[in-house]
């Protein structure tokens, strides 16, 4: 954002609304101009450059979906939120998938306007600032797609599901969503649903007053409370009770919590993620979980890929885990011999991630301090895994519904081209010769798709 007033845009085409939104930033002391139809917020759009976008859902003309798209494509920086008809969560889910960083229901409360308003224009203050990139080791042309995933997430408030196998890297996924968004000053809390004891759920979540049962002795906020203003992790969120899954979607729903007697309710403002190695969509086919909940945590997914889908990142990852063990034991770190390295590329690693830390682990005690050996490493001996055993999950299955076309086919798109690039070792005239596209065409899509950080030039 300049270091001028912020510029925000207002699409509505009820004039009473438009008039309250012009109000509430002028108190704000923000500039604000309107429009009153989709094809004037297109036209506005092609001429000026806003900090933010408000708009409604239903224009006379159109909606503010088409605006979203619109934007994309003229002012792809700029974050929008919509306003929504009350209860209509199947419009501001599908504007959140389309884009659109938050919603606000009808009637507008103004404490939530005011703070929407803030949250949008801290996201591009906050996206001036580097998250360190080792945070999340991996090269492969699937984990390049996540981290572009992860960089468009942050920007917005939408509730995410993060899906992936045990170990795979679900709460690092988090931490980055959280560490590179706006609410990133504020507490990351991440909870482990499956660890509580199911009577002491309420009073973890919303906390409780002094006295309120046996052992309160004193009083507790409560986990949505330490993360506001913040994020909430929900780690195993297929294991909370179905009573508790009632109480977390009150409180999603309310955007308030009640500790344990407590007659008072407390704003809560966060955004929430979760997580789990389970099937969530068959645990909610199969009665486990509810389908209410389901569809207000499940707005967009993201897939973590198990390792085995992913074995380029593997030798990235055993330098990254060895220098970090190294560090902690203050030792210099050892080499890992051709064979080890070979062993770990050709293991199935059912434990994922965190199972190559626990290898390494070990290896590094069992190992003469120079060189870790493949004996070293005492790896389960599964049968070695084969292309057959992979799960091809996108040609298997086509495009996951919740994924849009357009980002489908960019992944495609993304994928060739580092499939390309690998193979011919980032010469970009042979990997050009390879895709049946010019080098030039090839540099516009590199650029396009933010594949061209070392740019040199013709190689
Ligand atoms: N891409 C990565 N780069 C560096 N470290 C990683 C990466 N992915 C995972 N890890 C590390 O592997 C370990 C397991 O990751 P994490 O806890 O995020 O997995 P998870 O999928 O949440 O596991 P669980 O399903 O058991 O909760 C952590 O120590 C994490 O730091």
């Amino acid at each position: 954002m300049s270091a001028e007033t912020p510029h925000v845009l207002v699409v509505d085409d009820e004039a009473d609304l438009r008039e309250l939104l012009v109000i509430t930033l002028g108190r704000m002391k923000l500039k604000a101009s309107t429009a009153d139809s989709l094809a004037s917020a297109r036209d506005l759009l092609e001429k000026h450059r806003f900090d933010l976008c408000l708009t409604d859902m239903n224009l006379g003309d159109g909606t503010g979906l088409e605006v979203i798209d619109f934007a994309a494509q003229t002012a792809p920086d700029m974050p929008i939120a919509v306003i929504t008809a009350y209860g209509n969560m199947e419009m501001a889910t599908a504007a959140m998938k389309g884009g659109a960083y938050d919603f606000i229901a009808k009637p507008v409360a103004l404490d939530r306007l005011r703070q929407l308003i803030q949250d949008g224009l801290g996201i591009r203050q906050n996206e001036d600032t580097n998250t360190p990139s080792d945070n999340l080791v991996g090269d492969s042309p699937a984990m390049l797609v996540l981290k572009e995933q992860v960089r468009k997430l942050a920007r917005s408030q939408a509730p995410i599901y993060i899906s992936g196998e045990s170990g795979s890297g679900k709460e690092r996924i988090a931490r980055m969503i959280h560490a590179q968004g706006p609410r990133r000053e504020k507490a990351f809390v991440a909870v482990n649903c499956g660890a509580i004891p199911s009577e002491l759920m309420e009073s973890e979540f919303f906390g409780h007053r002094k006295g309120a049962f046996t052992g309160a002795v004193e009083d507790r906020k409560g986990l949505f409370r330490e993360a506001d203003g913040g994020t909430l992790f929900l780690d195993e969120v297929a294991d909370l009770p179905l009573h508790m899954q009632v109480k977390l979607l009150r409180a999603i729903q309310e955007k308030s919590v009640r500790p344990v007697g407590e007659a008072r309710e407390f704003p809560v403002n966060l955004r929430i993620l979760c997580a789990t190695h389970k099937d969530l969509a068959r645990e909610m086919a199969e009665g486990r979980f509810r389908q209410d909940l389901f569809y207000r945590l499940n707005v967009i997914e993201a897939h973590v890929p198990p390792l085995r889908e992913r074995r380029e990142d593997i030798p990235g990852l055993v330098d990254h885990i060895l220098a970090r063990l190294s560090d902690a034991w203050q030792i210099s770190p050892p080499k890992i011999s051709t064979g080890a390295m070979q062993a770990l590329q050709g293991y199935g690693f059912p434990g994922n991630v965190r199972e190559l830390e626990n290898i390494l682990e070990r290896a590094l005690t069992l190992c003469d301090g120079s060189q870790i050996t493949e004996e070293n490493l005492s790896l389960q001996s599964t049968t070695p895994i084969t292309d057959t055993d992979i799960p091809h999950r996108k040609t298997e299955a086509g495009r996951p519904s919740q994924i849009p076309l357009e980002d489908y086919l960019q992944d495609i798109e993304k994928q060739e081209i580092l499939q390309a690039l690998e193979e011919t070792h980032w010469n970009r005239t042979a990997a050009a010769k390879k895709l049946g596209m010019t080098f030039r065409s090839l540099r516009y899509r590199l650029k396009k798709l933010e594949l061209d950080q070392d740019d040199t030039g013709d190689s």
